[in-house]
């Protein structure tokens, strides 16, 4: 795996690296910061023609009817930086490209292979814009490839590795350090720190007051961390009053646990987040503008949290939340919750539409903010 944490940060920096399949070796790189002229220098270090690895969910932006898995667009060798950026994450691809290029470049799709699936997990764990230009080193740049990989200049990584990147090694989670650190809602407070196992993302237990000595279920919030919203209040979203409302709901409980998981952006990070409020700017909302950067509408996954969980000896909890899905990911990994309760922030002219289509769209319980309505707190 450690192959792996190196890969993310080359790739994070703009270096290609290489991805080993059997007995291919490719050459992948991000594309941001791709210049002018990638595109001809990774074919002249591969010896072949590279091809734009895109998701399903760009796919389905380009136009690709049938997008139920990540595929392969071949480019020409004279393809710019522009043009990479039109096709990865352009928000008018149409425009930018030219529908009749975009149908020829649509009918030239190949099949994914493991390398290139291993590259969008890379950049997908990288926090990078979920394409990747690949290139198949041909049997003359060989030499040429396996001397770079020598003498250090480039490093290599088994596909099936990089592939699994996203998963985590279940169990394997640090517990780092921790502190008493006193709250305006909740005086006693432990933050305990927990870092993943390739060392790549930290997250935090808050602790307040001595949950689950008892046989109740324990006070828990999910929180994913949100920059914008958490520690500037921003008023897009209504993450930082859902924030200091769960620290005061749960001390009003009796005490209990919020987890802050370092999930910004739903886990596609900060930078889309900003480019996908860009696009939001234009019209699309928060699950299209995801969408067109090649993400899924909800790229977060709680192993982790139900991994921490463990280390704390929680089995059984009430969940402070509105989203099912975190209700249905807690009770896959084990963790029973007993009941819901909602957890509202302030509706807002510049959330509501936010909060509209992750009602309207992707379940959300949010009637009672939107509707000025009443939510039963249902159980789950
Ligand atoms: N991609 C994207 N992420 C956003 C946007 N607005 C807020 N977020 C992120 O959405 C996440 C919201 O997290 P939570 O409040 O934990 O979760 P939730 O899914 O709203 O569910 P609740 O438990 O009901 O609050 C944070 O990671 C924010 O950074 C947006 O427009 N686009
Ligand atoms: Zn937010």
């Amino acid at each position: 795996m450690h192959q792996v944490e190196r890969a993310i940060f080359d790739l994070r920096r703009g270096l290609p690296v290489v991805v080993v399949a059997g007995d291919t070796r490719v050459l992948v790189q991000a594309i941001e910061g791709a210049g002018e002229d990638t595109v001809s220098r990774l074919a002249g270090h591969a010896g072949d023609t590279p091809s734009l690895v895109l998701s399903r969910h760009r796919l389905a932006v380009l136009g690709e009817p049938d997008a139920r898995r990540l595929a392969r667009l071949p480019l020409t060798e004279g393809t710019g930086r522009q043009r990479l950026v039109d096709l990865a994450f352009g928000i008018r691809p149409e425009l930018a490209v030219g529908r009749d290029e975009l149908a020829d470049w649509r009918r030239s799709l190949a099949p994914a292979e493991a390398a290139d699936r291993a590259a969008l997990a890379l950049m997908r764990r990288a926090l990078l814009i979920p394409a990747a230009l690949v290139a198949r080193v041909s049997e003359a740049q060989r030499p040429a490839v396996e001397a770079r990989l020598e003498e250090g200049t480039w490093l290599a990584v088994r596909a099936e590795q990089a592939e699994h990147c996203l998963e985590g090694d279940v169990g394997m989670l640090k517990r780092v350090s921790e502190a008493q650190i006193p709250l305006a809602d909740a005086f006693d407070c432990r933050f305990i720190l927990f870092r993943e196992p390739d060392g790549l993302r930290e997250h935090v237990a808050v602790v307040i007051g001595e949950p689950g000595n008892g046989e109740d279920a324990v006070p828990l919030r999910l929180h994913s961390a949100c920059l914008t919203g958490d520690l500037f209040g921003s008023l897009r979203c209504d993450c930082g009053e859902q924030l200091r409302n769960a620290v005061a709901d749960i001390q009003a409980l009796g005490g209990g646990v919020l987890l802050y998981l370092a999930q910004e952006g739903r886990g596609i990070g900060l930078a889309n987040k900003l480019r996908a409020y860009t696009f939001q700017d234009t019209g699309l909302d928060t699950l299209d503008a995801d969408q067109v950067l090649g993400f899924g509408e909800d790229e977060r996954r709680y192993g982790v949290a139900v991994d921490i969980l463990d280390a704390l000896g929680i089995r059984r909890v009430q969940l402070l939340t509105n989203n099912p899905d975190k209700v249905a990911a807690l009770a896959e990994g084990g963790i029973e919750v007993v009941e819901r309760q909602a957890l509202y922030g302030s509706l807002n002219d510049h959330n509501r539409r936010y909060l509209s289509a992750k009602s309207e769209r992707a379940g959300h319980l949010l009637d009672a903010v939107l509707n000025g309505g009443q939510d039963p707190a249902a159980r789950p």
